[in-house]
C-alpha cells in the first residue's frame, strides 16, 4: 500500500516523516533501509514514524538509514512538535520516544525549544562496556581521545580538539561508532570551544554517517562542554546545518531551541513497502 510521507528537516538534518496516528505501520529494518537509499528509495538521515500515544500528544520511533532504532533524535523532535502543534491548535505538547518523556514549545517565531530530558553521565547510562570515568574516556582513533561521554536518550561521545574541521571524521568516525568501549554503538562529535558561549561541532551519527546536524549531539557536546569547564550553562553550538541554543538546567535537564523545515511530501511506493524487501 502506498503511504503519504512529509520530508522535514531541523538545519539540514533530514527526515522522511510518515504520519501513522490514524494507519498504523511497522516497519522493519529492510524496509527502512530500503526508503533511506538515496538513490533507490527517499533517502534520509533519519525516518520518523508518529504513532497514537494515550499518555502524550503522539510517540515518534526514530530509525537510521542502517535500520537500526534510537531513542532520540533533536531535531526531529523539533519537526514533530512543530507538525502535531499545527494539528492540534496548541503550542505546548509531549512526545514519547523509546527512551521516555519529551516536552516541546512552538515559539510565535517559528522557532521549537525541546526539553530533551536529564543528560545521563553514568558508565552504564551512556552505555560503556566497562566501568570508566565517563568525563575522560578510554577510546581513542588517530589523534581522537579522552572523550567525555553523555546519554541524550542515545549514546554519544564528544571528542575536543583545537580545529574540529581538520579531524578527518570519515575514517576515525566509523572506528570509533564501532570502539569496543560501546557496546550500543556510538554517535562521535568533534568540538572545539570558540569562547564560553559558542562551540563549533561536527558529527559521526550512529547508522547514519556524516550528517549537516545532530540536535542530541549538540546536548551532548554543550553538557561536556559544561562539565569539563569550558563553557556557560547557555550556549551556541555552530554546526555545518547552523546553529542550536542549548541550556542545561540545575535540574540536569537540556533544553535546545533551534528551526523547523519542510522540504516536500510526497508518497511512498507499495514496492518500497514489500515485505520481500530483503533484510
Ligand atoms: N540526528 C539526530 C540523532 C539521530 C539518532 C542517532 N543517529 C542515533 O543512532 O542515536 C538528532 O538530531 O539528535
Amino acid at each position: 500500500m502506498a503511504r503519504r510521507f512529509l520530508k522535514m528537516h531541523g538545519l539540514g538534518n533530514d527526515f522522511v516523516v510518515i504520519d501513522a496516528r490514524h494507519d498504523p505501520l511497522s516497519l522493519t529494518a529492510a524496509q527502512a533501509r530500503a526508503i533511506g537509499d538515496r538513490r533507490t528509495g527517499v533517502g534520509f538521515d533519519q525516518l520518523i514514524v508518529l504513532e497514537r500515544d494515550a499518555g502524550a500528544d503522539v510517540f515518534m520511533r526514530i530509525l537510521n538509514p542502517d535500520g537500526s532504532e534510537s531513542g532520540a533524535c533533536g531535531n526531529a523532535t523539533r519537526c514533530v512538535a512543530s507538525l502535531v502543534a499545527g494539528g492540534l491548535g496548541k503550542d505546548d505538547l509531549t512526545i514519547r520516544t523509546i527512551s521516555g518523556l519529551l516536552g516541546a514549545t512552538v515559539h510565535a517565531n517559528g522557532l521549537v525549544t525541546v526539553d530533551m530530558g536529564p543528560a545521563r553521565l553514568g558508565w552504564q547510562d551512556i552505555p560503556l562496556s566497562r566501568e570508566e570515568d565517563t568525563l575522560h574516556l578510554s577510546a581513542a582513533a588517530g589523534p581522537l581521545a579522552d572523550a567525555v561521554g553523555v546519554n541524550m536518550g542515545n549514546p554519544h561521545a564528544v571528542f575536543f580538539v583545537p580545529d574540529a574541521e581538520a579531524v578527518d571524521l570519515p575514517t576515525h568516525g566509523p572506528v570509533l561508532e564501532h570502539h569496543p568501549l560501546f557496546p550500543q554503538r556510538c554517535n562521535i562529535e568533534v568540538a572545539t570551544v570558540l569562547s564560553p558561549t559558542l562551540v563549533r561541532m561536527r558529527v559521526w551519527e550512529r547508522g547514519a554517517g556524516i550528517t549537516r546536524a545532530c540536535g542530541s549531539g549538540a546536548c551532548a557536546v554543550g553538557v561536556a562542554a559544561i562539565r569539563r569547564g569550558l563553557a556557560e550553562r547557555a550556549l551556541t553550538v555552530r554546526l555545518d546545518g547552523g546553529d542550536l541554543h542549548i541550556a542545561w538546567r540545575e535540574d540536569g535537564h537540556v533544553l535546545m531551541t533551534g528551526p523547523v523545515a519542510t522540504s516536500f511530501e510526497g508518497v511512498l511506493h507499495p514496492s518500497l513497502l514489500d515485505e520481500r524487501v530483503p533484510a
